[in-house]
């Protein structure tokens, strides 16, 4: 059943007539007022078990070269907040992924074990699933409500008026936490936005959009000051208590966020070294085993002294690794002797509640149109490059200087001999000062974006056609501006052909060459793994395009291996589409039977005397094209990939 408030519910706003209209806002400001205060939102309870869970790392030879997690057993329960401590490197995102079937696929991975979710089969369960990963990825741009609204449009059934969309979206803010920044603009590192906190309560409530029974969290306080880990742990809590089975990754939590916790896993080397309630139970435990915790220490410390291997000496690392093993000894023993019923203190209660959970219904995202689709990501889009003021003042003063001292340094070149060689140095300038412009805007930001979009996208939430169109659609007039500023301010400045047709032919070409610049950006950014990736990429490759790019060398004198790369190079095309248009039909004074008297004879020597600027354009057009579809292709292909479960059957032995 996905968790609705009842008025919120698109049957209940079918009918139109006014009087119901206002009973439906009277409930709802009636329920905003109780926001908090009662559980609004009706979630399936949902338990996980798991058995036998082993993941290894593989070496060349197949042999095993390291054990990340080593027959680890548990459960979560719905109603109950679980967390996975233990010291760096113990396996707790590993094993958080491995339970959220979020691994990243590796040929050196193998993980064996069962999941089982409410006694079926982990797969059918696939959008039920949250997943808070550590890193928050949000449009910087948007606020915190129109982040919300539009996750909200994109996964919410189509039968959903927008005003029920609205008040699940208002309940959303409420029940996060989120109202006070509703407003605020999510921000980056170039604009101050909401905190780190705030935003990792949103990506919570981004997560929470399509009702998930279980929600998992990986580290969510890390980076965080001890207030806002306090504020999102206990976020946290409360969607336990609303029937969420919510289950996180966390290192060494203080004292009042340990408090927090209902139940808890506690891993050394991959190793299990508890499983159960958090509290008396936990320290009960370990006080059997002669470790007893003082009064009024922190547990969360007190474990993670007792389960970390102390490097120091050899001798202190053979020892504590000693006690380690003899703790997971214990502990297997333990759990074995009870048939893991001790676990979480099974009561009659959750049995019998166990036998009334009826198998997960599939609730997929129902995309819209592809029209929807688009108009809500174009939105988006447009939203986030109009309203980015930082970047768009850089680029705008970038634009205006470089066209200042170009202009300056090529002042008003007349036409002497001298003339021609200064005006095929300033075209190609102006094609190189274009295409990187256009370049380094495109590689800075979208490798995130692609993280992003990967994210929705494996939501369910929308195709990546309307994706990318709306996403050109939306840049292409900001794009279009810079390259046509500068054109607008070097063109006179140079005294460059002066007719208005030439100029708009030369607006033309730099507009068309700066959309085939920003099309191999994304290319890049599809590829590279980081921003920084990207940023040395993009400016290596298109160095090679300048060099090919017409005026730097003849392809004719360079190896036959390289001389399809003046075809492919978008510095070339634009370079000789503007030299066509700027020498055709141009006068150059001269003394010597040598000079060259039209700019016809210069398009000759630069081997373009059959060339026009619409051929031209036509093929940077296409090299744009080229690149647009590369982009698709790559980003569809590059998929997250998860590492499968294999069967307890089919288990690697680690030991081996
Ligand atoms: N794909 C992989 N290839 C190689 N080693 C891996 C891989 N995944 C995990 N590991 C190793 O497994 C161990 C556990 O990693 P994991 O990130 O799960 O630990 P963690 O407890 O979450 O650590 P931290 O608290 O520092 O984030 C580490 O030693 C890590 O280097």
């Amino acid at each position: 059943r996905r968790g609705t408030p009842e008025s919120s519910d698109p049957a209940s706003n079918d009918s139109p007539g006014e009087e119901e209209e206002e009973e439906e806002d009277a409930a709802a400001a009636a329920q905003q007022q109780q926001f908090g205060k009662k559980r609004d939102f009706v979630v399936e309870p949902t338990t996980i078990t798991w058995h036998n869970i082993t993941c290894v790392l593989l070496d060349k030879a197949d042999k095993v070269s390291k054990v990340l997690l080593q027959s680890v057993n548990g459960e979560a329960k719905a109603g109950r907040l679980l967390a996975i401590m233990g010291p760096s490197g113990s396996g707790k995102t590993t094993f958080l992924n491995v339970l959220a079937g979020q691994l990243p696929a590796s040929a050196r991975l193998r993980i064996n074990g069962s999941i089982m979710i409410n006694g079926h089969p982990f797969s059918s369960m696939k959008h039920r699933l949250a997943y808070v990963r550590q890193e928050d990825l949000f449009f910087s741009q948007l606020t915190v409500r129109e982040t919300l609204s539009l996750a909200a449009e994109l996964q919410l059934p189509r039968t959903w008026k927008s005003k029920a969309k609205d008040r699940y979206v208002d309940e959303l803010l409420y029940r996060l936490g989120l109202v006070t920044c509703a407003d605020t603009a999510v921000g980056d590192a170039k604009t101050r936005g909401i905190s780190g906190g705030e935003k990792k309560r949103l990506s919570i409530a981004c997560e929470l959009i399509a009702s998930p029974s279980v929600v998992f969290a990986d580290e969510p306080t890390t980076g965080l000051d001890a207030f806002q880990a306090e504020k999102v742990m206990e976020t946290l809590r409360k969607l336990a208590q609303e029937g969420h089975t919510v289950v996180c990754s966390i290192h060494q939590p203080r004292g009042s966020i340990y408090s927090k916790f209902d139940d808890l896993v506690l891993l050394s080397s991959g190793a299990l070294v508890y499983a159960g309630p958090a509290h008396d139970h936990a320290l009960m435990h370990f006080a059997e085993l002669g470790h007893t915790c003082p009064e009024h220490m922190n547990p969360a410390e007190y474990f993670a002294d007792l389960i970390s291997v102390d490097y120091s000496s050899s001798e202190t690392e053979a020892a504590t690794k000693e006690k380690i093993a003899g703790l997971v000894d214990a502990f297997a023993q333990k759990a074995a002797k009870l048939n893991h019923s001790f676990l979480y203190g099974a009561n009659k209660a959750e049995e019998e509640m166990k036998v009334e959970i009826q198998p997960p219904q599939s609730v997929a995202i129902q995309r819209g149109s592809w029209w929807r689709q688009f108009r809500l990501l174009l939105r988006r889009a447009w939203m986030q490059v109009t309203r980015d003021k930082v970047t768009n003042k850089v680029r705008g003063n970038m634009a205006l200087t470089s066209a200042l001292i170009f202009g300056s340094i090529f002042w008003r070149m007349g036409h002497s001999q001298t003339s021609i060689q200064d005006r095929m140095g300033l075209l190609q300038v102006a094609a190189v000062n274009t295409a990187m412009a256009a370049l380094t805007k495109t590689v800075n930001v979208f490798p995130t974006e692609r993280l992003i979009v990967q994210r929705e996208q494996a939501k369910g939430s929308y195709a990546l056609t309307p994706y990318l169109v709306a996403k050109l659609v939306a840049e292409a007039p900001v794009s279009a501006a810079f390259p046509l500023m500068f054109g607008a301010i070097l063109y006179p400045m140079a005294r460059l052909h002066p007719t208005l047709g030439r100029f708009s032919a030369f607006s033309g070409i730099v507009m068309v060459e700066a959309f085939a610049a920003s099309a191999m950006g994304l290319t890049v950014g599809a590829i590279a793994p980081s921003t920084e990736a990207a940023l040395a990429l993009g400016p290596s490759l298109m160095t090679v395009f300048i060099v090919f790019g017409g005026y730097y060398v003849n392809s004719e004198n360079t190896p036959t291996i390289f001389r399809w790369i003046p075809e492919v190079s978008l510095i070339r095309w634009a370079f000789q589409a503007l030299s066509v248009n700027e020498f055709k039909g141009l006068k150059f004074q001269g003394t010597n039977t040598f000079d060259l008297r039209d700019g016809d004879q210069v398009l000759e020597r630069l081997s373009f005397g059959k060339s026009t600027v619409r051929g031209a354009i036509t093929q940077e057009a296409r090299i744009a094209l080229f690149w647009y579809w590369l982009t698709y292709v790559l980003l569809k292909r590059n998929k997250p990939r998860y590492q499968a479960l294999e069967s307890p059957t089919a288990a690697v032995d680690p030991v081996n």
